[in-house]
């Protein structure tokens, strides 16, 4: 089920979504976006180190230990750094469109605790596409692919150029991404493939 609320439903126009000819096979890891992301960043030591795969059509799974920094109440995951990994992981459905998108609206349900020290398997697949807009759903399992379903969410990406990050983000950031070769490959994957 996807768009529950207005802004999360897909207007009568919208497109059945077109897996990318050179999307990552499906069981291929995708890489992270970027090295110091709080969701999948290898070099960001407080992160999620959220680890995403391919699926079939527009969609990607991926895995998030809980571990204790990243407890609300005691022994149980924050509700917030769910919401992030639901997001991160819905954020790597732009590698199988090939096209850069940023949140616009995401919109979760909790509907079990989540300890510490499990495993939450998430799936993401986009449901459709109407110009710049991705609709796209996901869902958080405990322990198993096929565990209960402990989180899931609704959400709204928007298509956007590079510019969005490189006229917004903070200049330091930016230049050292500017001046990462393994950083400018990952962009140049997107700009060369519309
Ligand atoms: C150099 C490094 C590169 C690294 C690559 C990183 C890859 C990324 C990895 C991802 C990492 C993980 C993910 C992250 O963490 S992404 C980080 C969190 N997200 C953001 O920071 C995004 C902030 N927001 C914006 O920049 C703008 O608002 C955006 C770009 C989203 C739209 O502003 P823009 O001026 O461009 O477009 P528009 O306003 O004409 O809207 C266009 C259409 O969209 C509709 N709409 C918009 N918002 C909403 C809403 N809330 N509910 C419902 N609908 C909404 C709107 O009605 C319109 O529809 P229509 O009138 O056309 O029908």
């Amino acid at each position: 089920m996807s768009g529950r609320t207005p802004a999360l439903t897909p207007p009568d126009s919208a497109l059945a979504p077109v897996r990318h000819p050179d999307a990552p096979a499906p069981g291929e890891p995708i890489g992270s976006h970027y090295e110091h992301c709080f969701g999948c960043g290898g070099e960001q030591p407080h992160g999620l180190h959220l680890a995403a795969k391919a699926g079939e059509g527009v969609s990607v799974t991926a895995e998030f230990l809980v571990r204790p920094e990243h407890q609300g109440a005691p022994g149980l995951a924050h509700g917030g750094l769910l919401a992030t990994a639901l997001d991160d992981t819905l954020g790597a459905l732009n590698w199988l469109l090939r096209v850069i998108s940023v949140t616009g609206r995401l919109e979760t349900d909790y509907l079990r605790p989540v300890p510490v020290g499990s495993v939450l398997h998430l799936s993401a697949e986009v449901t459709a596409v109407d110009g710049r807009k991705i609709y796209a759903t996901a869902e958080g399992r405990l322990n198993a692919p096929d565990g209960p379903v402990a989180v899931r969410a609704d959400a709204l990406f928007v298509e956007v150029k590079v510019e969005h990050f490189t006229e917004n983000g903070r200049p330091e950031e930016i230049r050292a991404a500017m001046d990462d070769p393994d950083q400018i490959r990952r962009v140049r994957a997107f700009e060369v493939n519309p």
